[in-house]
C-alpha cells in the first residue's frame, strides 16, 4: 500500500481576495475549505487519479474530525493518531488578478510523548503493509526535528521506498537517512551548504552531492523557470509556462503526486518527469487544489519543456 505520513495536518482555507494588500478590510468573493498537510495533499490528488493510499499522522479536535471524513469519503484509508488540541487552520489569500499568494500557519497542536510513541508504534506495524511512503510537512510542537530521519531509516528496515518534502532540520535529518526521492527546499540548502543557490551550476553542484547519500531522485524549484531534476539517467531542468498560472501553494504537492504515478505505471526518466510538471502545472490553474482530469493534466505534458546536462 502506498502510504502518506503528515505529522502536522491543517485545514487550508483559501480566500478570494481581488487586489489584496496588508492593511485593510477585504471581503472574499468565496472562501474554499479543504483538508490540508502534504501528505494529505498527496493522498487525495493519488485518489483523483485512481490510486489508493493509506494516510497518517495526528489529528485533533473539530478540523481533525473534517479532515477524516472528508478523506474517508474519497476511500483513502485514515490511521491517525487523536491528540488533544485542535488540527491548525492554514489561511491562502489568493489574488488571482494579480496571481499573488499570502499565506499564515499555525503551529498546530502539542504532541505529547505517549502520542508520539503510540504514533511510532503504529508507524512500525504500518510498515509491514507498506510499499512506498511520503513523508511531509513541517512538525507539529513537542515531535523530535530528526524525525525525519528516524522514519527513513525504520522504512529502509524494511526495503521501502521513500519520498519526502520538508524544509529545515527535519529535511536535514531525512537527507542523512537518504530517502529515495527529495524535494529539496532551496533556500535550505543555500544555507546549510554556504553557497548561494542562485546559479544552476551552483545548485547542480550543491545536490549532485546527495546521490551520495543515497538519495536518488531529488527536484527542486530553479527561480522562476522552472524544477531542476536530479534523477539516475542525469540532470533535466524542466519549465512550465507561468502565465496561466493562478494559485502555486499545492503545486509541490501535485508534482509529488506525479513522480509517484509516473513511477507506477513504469515511465521512461523523461516522461515521469514531464507528467510531474504537467501535474504541478494544471493544479496551479485553478484555485481548488488537485486536477480538473487525468486528461487535462496529459494535454500539458507535451508543452513542458526539457533540456537535460551531461
Ligand atoms: O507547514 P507545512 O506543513 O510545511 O505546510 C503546510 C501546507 O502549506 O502544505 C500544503 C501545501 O503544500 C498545504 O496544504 C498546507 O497548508
Amino acid at each position: 500500500m502506498i502510504v502518506t505520513v503528515t505529522l502536522n495536518p491543517a485545514v487550508d482555507e483559501e480566500f478570494l481576495v481581488p487586489e489584496f494588500q496588508p492593511g485593510g478590510w477585504f471581503r472574499s468573493k468565496n472562501a474554499i475549505r479543504t483538508p490540508g498537510g502534504k501528505g494529505i495533499n498527496v493522498s487525495m490528488m493519488l485518489a483523483q487519479l485512481g490510486y489508493e493510499s493509506a494516510a497518517m499522522g495526528f489529528l485533533a479536535g473539530f478540523n481533525g474530525a473534517y479532515i477524516r471524513d472528508v478523506l474517508r469519503k474519497d476511500r483513502i484509508t485514515t490511521n491517525f493518531i487523536h491528540v488533544k488540541g485542535e488540527t491548525r487552520t492554514n489561511v491562502y489569500i489568493v489574488d488571482e488578478s494579480g496571481h499573488i499568494e499570502t499565506g499564515l500557519s499555525e503551529p498546530g497542536p502539542y504532541i505529547s510523548e505517549e502520542a508520539y510513541n503510540r504514533f511510532l508504534r503504529n508507524y512500525q506495524r504500518m510498515l509491514q503493509r507498506t510499499r512506498l511512503l511520503i513523508l511531509g510537512g513541517s512538525l507539529p510542537p513537542g515531535i523530535p526535528q530528526d524525525i525525519y530521519g528516524e522514519l527513513i531509516r525504520m522504512a529502509k528496515e524494511y526495503n521501502i521506498p521513500t519520498i519526502v518534502d520538508a524544509a529545515g532540520l527535519p529535511l536535514q535529518s531525512a537527507l542523512e537517512a537518504g530517502p529515495t526521492i527529495a524535494k529539496i527546499d532551496h533556500r535550505f540548502m543555500s544555507r546549510i551548504s554556504g553557497i548561494s543557490l542562485t546559479s544552476l551550476d551552483n545548485i547542480i553542484e550543491v545536490v549532485s552531492k546527495l546521490h551520495d547519500q543515497g538519495v536518488e531522485w531529488a527536484t527542486t524549484s530553479y527561480h522562476i523557470y522552472g524544477d531542476v531534476f536530479f534523477t539516475p539517467k542525469g540532470i533535466y531542468l524542466a519549465l512550465a509556462e507561468r502565465r496561466s498560472v493562478v494559485s502555486l501553494f499545492a503545486a509541490a504537492d501535485a508534482l509529488i503526486t506525479g513522480l509517484i504515478v509516473g513511477g507506477e505505471e513504469g515511465m521512461d526518466v523523461e516522461d515521469r518527469i514531464r507528467f510531474a510538471m504537467a501535474c504541478a502545472w494544471e493544479d496551479s490553474m485553478h484555485v481548488e487544489k488537485g486536477f480538473s482530469s487525468r486528461k487535462a493534466i496529459e494535454a500539458l505534458m507535451p508543452r513542458v519543456q526539457l533540456e537535460r546536462f551531461d
